[in-house]
Formats: structure tokens, C-alpha cells, sequence
């Protein structure tokens, strides 16, 4: 080999160093620089005369240069902060004749446009990757804990003592409950709390799933089993909930052949990929919740009686907010606190008209809608109190109807009216000041599904959305 750039003029050889080999660095066996190439140089913002003879540290910062140059054992493709950029260098020995001489250093990039170039392409992939690394890990892993769980009344301490107690089993536990009163925070709170919190927790939504793709959602797919199938198949929850637990939400709403699959899964603790051909040994604590009745579900053959027993080996029934009135105010306390925070509004609190206001309403859609109701009046507050005329129109009509029908002076005299109801507005703005909060209503309970709140409402879909619309709301 010896010889083969004979030919080559000795001014080219500095050229296709430069070219070839981008950011060069050559060491001694005493991590003593004895060359830099220009286009290191540049980067470096350094002469070559001021560098070469001495130490590589000296010149480059973090360098691990002087420690090849003696250990013999090359540095391939690591990453190495130097003016504030993450660069990538490749070290190796510099053996000649069978000796370690010392060391050569190359960096990707010729110079530092260059890598400002590179970092741009790579910057938005980067804060992509990341944005959903959050994400994902967001939705895999549980946020809340037990103290997250706001109550005092009687019924609310026993479900949360029960669940607590049963947070370490391996059983499987059925939450009961109306929409929106804690169901999925409690089942957060359970994982949270067991030996397996430092797996993942996946929620899986068994009435918003289609039908269709409930089986690959779930038990995921090898390639090529279907048409559309992604290159590399797909894993399924219960294959992603591996070694932790899986919430099956809404499973009241689970079609009765999708129950059998299910089943399937619970008895033999296995799952089986749409098109694959081994079973793949699971491990996963299931927790499922309903709002629907489930024993009636049984008796009218909706739900399999089977499957009804395997999940329901610890039952906790989570109160409604309207059988634990004392709670009330205090979660929305807690729940004020957290708006502040995300509105950077401090201090807020509740007036006397307003808690009163607060316990009476029945709340059909829990904590829920009073999360919706409290940050309404969040938005529409000048100062920190909260009065009745920040509630939305149905709670204000609530307590008026309240104080008409107990206050036992009616008719109102005009001050009297003027202080319950305001000033007097037109017609147009009071039908539309009702709609909107009717809107807002219905939205509520529909849990923002707008298809829902338009079929509550008795209105058509595109009506809903012209009416969204025209008032702001999106
Ligand atoms: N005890 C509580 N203290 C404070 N906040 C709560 C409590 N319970 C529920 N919340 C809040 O109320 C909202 C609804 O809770 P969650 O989604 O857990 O209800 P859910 O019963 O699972 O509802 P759905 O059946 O409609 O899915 C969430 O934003 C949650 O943070």
C-alpha cells in the first residue's frame, strides 16, 4: 500500500484533507496537536500556527483526543459539544508501522454554515420528536394520585378508602359511576398507586373505538395482515399496557362480539395479533368503568354475564356530585386553583350567592360541567369574586327561580328587580345571551361532542355549527 500518494502533489493532499475529511484534527501520543485542517481552523476560529504544539485540550474544548492517542480504542460517531453545538466526531488510533503514534479527529461539517444548515433541517424534526415524546408520554403514563381526589363526604371517603386498599392487588376493578364524576381520575389514582406505576397506563375508550378497528386497536396487527396495514404491523394496547394496567372506559359501551374478545383475552392472559401466528403472553392489571348499569345490562342480554363477572371482582361505585353536596365547594376551590394557574389569575373565590348557587344545582354532568361552569366564570371576571351573574344563564335562573319561590316577596319592586336581574336589555340580546348558554349547556353534557349537544338541543347539525359560530364558540 505504501506509496499510493506518491503521485499525488503534495499542495493537493492539504486540498482533499480539507475536502475529504471536513474537520481534521491530528495528536501525538501525547494529545499534542501536530496538524489542524483550515476548515477546523475556521470552525475553531483559531490559526493553525497558534494550535499546532499544543495540548488538544487547549484548543479543543472537551476534546478526548489525548485520550485515544493512548488508549489505542477509536471513538466512532459520538457526540461532542463545541461552541455551544452538539457536533458529531469520529476518533481513532493512529497506529503507523504497528505503533500508536497518536491520534486522528475528524468532525462532521466543513464548517460552522454548514452545520447551521444541518441543525436547521434537523431543529423542527427535533422539536417534533419531542412534542410527541411528551405526548406520548402524557397519555402513556398516569398523572394523578390519590390527593388529587378532592371529597369528604362519607361515600366519597369509603370509595376512595376501598380503591386505595385495592390499589396493589393484581384484581380487577370496575368503577361505577355518572359521567364525569372521577371515574378515570380514580383509575389513574389506582395504577398510581400499585406496583406497577412505573409501567405504562393506557386508557382505552370502548365507545369511541369503531367497531371495525376495535381488534386492531387493541390487539394490534402483524404486516401485510390487510389491506392498509402499516409496514412493520402494529402493536395493540394490551401489548402496549404490557407490565401495567389498561383502562377500558365506557366498557358498557363495548359491542357484545367485541365482549367475547375480550373475554378471551382476560381468561387466557394472552393476545393474538390479527394475522399473526404465535400468542403473545400479557401482563396487564385491568381496570374497566362504566356509567351505565351493568347487572340490567346482563338481565336485557347486552352485556355478557361472563365478562360482567370477571371485571367486576372489586366494585366501586364513585358518588355523584348531587349525593355529595358538602364536596361542592371545595372542589371547585381546588378547581379555582388550577384555573388560576392556567389563566394566571390569583386569589379567585367564591361569593356567598354563589356557593349557595353552586349546592343547589342537581349537576348531571358532575365535576365536569362545574369545571366548565367555574372556568366560564373564570373567563367573564373583572376582579377575583365570583357573583351569580358570572354563572352561566341556567344557574343564575336556577337561583332566581330559587329566591322568587322562597323569598315570598314577589312582585319584585324595581330595585329589587334591577339588583337580581340587571339592566334591562332588548329582547335580541336576551334570546341570544339564552342560546349561547344553552349551547354551553348542552356542550357540557354531551362532553363537548357537538353531533350530541345539536340532538339535545333539538336542532340540526349544521343549525349547531352556524350557531357555534356566530357566537364564538369553537
Ligand atoms: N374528586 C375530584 N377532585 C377534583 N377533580 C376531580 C375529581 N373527580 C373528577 N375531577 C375532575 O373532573 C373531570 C372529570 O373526571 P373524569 O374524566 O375522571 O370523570 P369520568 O367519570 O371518567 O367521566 P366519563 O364517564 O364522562 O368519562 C376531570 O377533569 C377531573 O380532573
Amino acid at each position: 500500500m505504501k506509496g499510493l500518494m506518491e503521485k499525488l502533489p503534495y499542495d493537493w493532499i492539504e486540498e482533499v484533507v480539507n475536502l475529504a475529511a471536513e474537520c481534521m484534527v491530528v495528536v501525538d501520543h501525547e494529545g499534542i496537536v501536530v496538524y489542524l485542517n483550515s476548515a477546523y481552523c475556521e470552525f475553531l476560529k483559531v490559526t493553525a500556527e497558534e494550535s499546532i504544539g499544543k495540548p488538544v485540550q487547549d484548543v479543543i474544548e472537551n476534546s478526548r483526543m489525548q485520550i485515544v492517542a493512548k488508549t489505542g480504542q477509536a471513538e466512532v460517531a459520538s457526540i461532542h459539544p463545541i461552541n455551544g453545538s452538539e457536533m458529531i466526531a469520529n476518533r481513532y488510533p493512529l497506529y503507523v508501522k504497528g505503533q500508536l503514534v497518536g491520534a486522528v479527529g475528524t468532525v462532521m461539517f466543513r464548517n460552522a454554515q454548514e452545520w447551521l444548515d444541518y441543525s436547521k433541517k434537523i431543529q423542527p424534526i427535533m422539536e417534533e420528536l419531542n412534542y410527541y415524546k411528551t405526548k406520548f408520554e402524557k397519555e402513556l403514563f398516569s398523572k394523578y394520585h390519590f390527593g388529587d381526589l378532592v371529597g369528604s363526604s362519607p361515600k366519597f371517603i369509603e370509595a376512595k378508602k376501598l380503591a386505595e386498599r385495592v390499589s396493589d392487588s393484581q384484581s380487577a376493578v370496575l368503577l361505577l359511576g355518572a359521567s364525569g364524576t372521577g371515574k378515570e381520575l380514580f383509575a389513574h389514582a389506582i395504577h398510581q398507586t400499585s406496583g406497577r406505576r412505573f409501567a405504562p397506563f393506557m386508557r382505552v375508550n370502548c365507545a369511541s373505538i369503531p367497531e371495525h378497528l376495535f381488534e386492531s386497536e387493541i390487539f394490534g396487527y402483524e404486516e401485510g395482515s390487510f389491506t392498509g396495514a402499516k409496514k412493520g404491523g402494529k402493536k395493540g394496547k394490551f401489548e402496549l399496557a404490557h407490565g401495567g394496567t389498561i383502562f377500558l372506559d365506557e366498557i358498557g359501551d363495548l359491542p357484545l362480539q367485541m365482549q367475547s374478545k375480550l373475554l378471551r383475552v382476560l381468561q387466557e392472559k394472552e393476545i393474538e395479533r390479527i394475522g399473526g401466528r404465535a400468542p403473545i403472553q400479557i401482563d396487564v392489571r385491568v381496570i374497566a368503568a362504566t356509567h351505565r348499569n351493568l347487572e340490567k345490562m346482563v338481565l336485557d342480554g347486552e352485556f355478557r354475564e361472563d365478562l360482567y363477572y370477571r371485571l367486576n371482582v372489586i366494585k366501586i361505585d364513585i358518588p355523584s356530585l348531587k349525593d355529595r353536596k358538602e364536596d361542592i365547594v371545595p372542589i371547585s376551590r381546588i378547581l379555582l386553583k388550577k384555573l388560576g394557574t392556567k389563566f394566571h389569575r390569583y386569589d379567585l373565590d367564591l361569593s356567598e350567592e354563589v356557593m349557595l348557587d353552586l349546592e343547589r344545582h342537581s349537576w348531571p354532568g358532575n365535576i365536569r360541567e362545574l369545571e366548565n361552569v367555574l372556568e366560564r366564570a373564570v373567563n367573564v371576571l373583572d376582579g377575583q369574586m365570583i357573583y351569580p351573574e358570572h354563572l352561566p344563564l341556567y344557574l343564575q335562573q336556577e337561583g332566581k327561580s330559587h329566591s322568587q319561590t322562597y323569598s315570598g316577596q314577589l312582585p319584585l319592586s324595581p330595585t329589587q328587580s334591577s339588583k337580581l336581574y340587571g339592566p334591562v336589555k332588548s329582547l335580541k340580546v336576551i334570546v341570544a345571551e339564552a342560546e349561547k348558554e344553552a349551547i354551553f349547556h348542552a356542550l357540557t353534557e354531551a362532553k363537548g361532542n357537538k353531533l350530541e349537544a345539536a340532538k339535545l338541543l333539538g336542532i340540526g347539525k349544521t343549525s349547531f355549527y352556524d350557531k357555534c359560530k356566530g357566537y364564538g364558540i369553537s
